[in-house]
């Protein structure tokens, strides 16, 4: 194998997220099944005992495609010359915490590593914030590392977009194959909205086929928006393999292209489309190409969407406006 490693570096790599993500990045799933990858942990002090003990069981699985390993306690170290940054370790909420601690919290993690990127990743850098909450830690980590072009630092809704695409296809009894364009907006909270009214199944308009506002209001919505804590509830932890599954697809889509006739969603900095205020992190409809992503343009929002993608920009912007009094913006 001649190709140049790709630098993947892993924040969070000991979490339960990082142990179902780093076996499929090793084994071709992130970048290609043709492309080597050299792995970067980065943990803090008390995770490092356990990522060594990860990297030691990604060295028995005997990966052709992993070049190497390196643990580090260090952002400055984890992201020398990396080409892609998961940025999965974050502060978790804990009893008695307000928003604004957890903010705050987040803002010493994001905010050092997102420094760390700007003088130290390589030139092609991309960044994937799946660390909660996502939009904006991806906002803080962006705002430290002014270098680095703005549009390489994007939030994972790919977990709310695989998690809608199977919602729906259970309502209509289509395999997931066959559901297109369905797209997630604004923040990836509990008041993100799932929209089908662009969406196909079988090439058909979904909307016009479910054809029972009710059940996308009362049912397919907060579904979607709350399976987070529903997985909370049922397993005891919160969701790990279909997260680390979601940010597999959200690099590998993002690198690799979005499919004719498709489109995925991505929490991105907003040029303002669709009334998103300028600079938001905010999920959008996006079709990929070249390792680039753009806008879907010119979708009719109807009053039902509007008021919802409203709901989700306006608790953006409050996040926004919470860590800029935090001075981390
Ligand atoms: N955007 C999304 O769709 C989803 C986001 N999440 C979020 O992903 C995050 C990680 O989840 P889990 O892996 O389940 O958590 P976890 O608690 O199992 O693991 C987090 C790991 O991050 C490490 N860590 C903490 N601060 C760090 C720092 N400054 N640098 C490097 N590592 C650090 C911890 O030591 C720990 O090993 C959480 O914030 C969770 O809410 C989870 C599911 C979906
Ligand atoms: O809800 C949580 O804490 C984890 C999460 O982001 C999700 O599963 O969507």
């Amino acid at each position: 194998m001649t190709r140049t490693p790709v630098n993947v570096t892993v924040t969070g790599a000991a979490g339960q997220i990082g142990y179902a993500l780093l076996f499929r990045i090793a084994s071709g799933h992130l970048l290609g099944a043709d492309v080597p990858v050299k792995l970067r942990l980065l943990e803090i002090p008390q995770g490092l005992k356990a990522a060594e003990g990860t990297a030691m069981e990604l060295e028995d699985c005997a990966f052709p495609l992993l070049q190497g390993i390196d643990i580090s306690d260090d952002p400055n170290v984890a992201f020398d010359g990396a080409n892609v940054a998961l940025l999965v370790g974050a502060r978790p909420r804990t009893k008695g915490m307000e928003r604004g601690d957890l903010l705050e919290a987040n803002g010493g993690i994001f905010k050092p590593q997102g420094k760390a990127i700007n003088d130290h990743a390589a030139d092609d850098i991309k960044v994937l914030v799946v660390g909660n909450p996502a939009n904006t830690n991806a906002l803080i980590a962006q705002a430290a590392a002014p270098d680095v072009p703005r549009e390489r630092f994007t939030a994972m809704t790919r977990l709310d977009h695989n998690r809608a695409i199977s919602q729906l296809a259970a309502k209509t009894g289509a395999p997931v194959s066959e559901i297109k364009k369905l797209t997630i907006w604004g923040n990836h909270s509990a008041t993100q909205y799932p929209d089908i009214f662009h969406a196909t199944v079988a090439g058909k308009n979904a909307a016009e086929i479910v054809n029972d506002e009710k059940w996308l209001a009362e049912n397919f919505i907060p579904t979607v928006a709350k399976r987070g804590a529903a997985i909370i509830e049922a397993r005891g932890a919160s969701s790990a393999a279909s997260a680390a599954n979601a940010a597999i697809d959200h690099v590998h889509t993002w690198v690799n292209g979005t499919a004719d006739g498709d489109w995925t969603s991505m929490g991105i900095p907003s040029d303002g489309s669709y009334g998103v205020p300028e600079g938001l992190i905010s999920s959008f409809p996006v079709t990929t190409k070249d390792g680039r992503y753009e806008i879907v343009q010119g979708l009719e929002v109807n009053d039902f969407s509007r008021e919802r993608i409203n709901a989700s920009v306006k608790e953006l912007e409050e996040e926004r406006e919470a860590v800029r009094a935090l001075g981390l913006l």
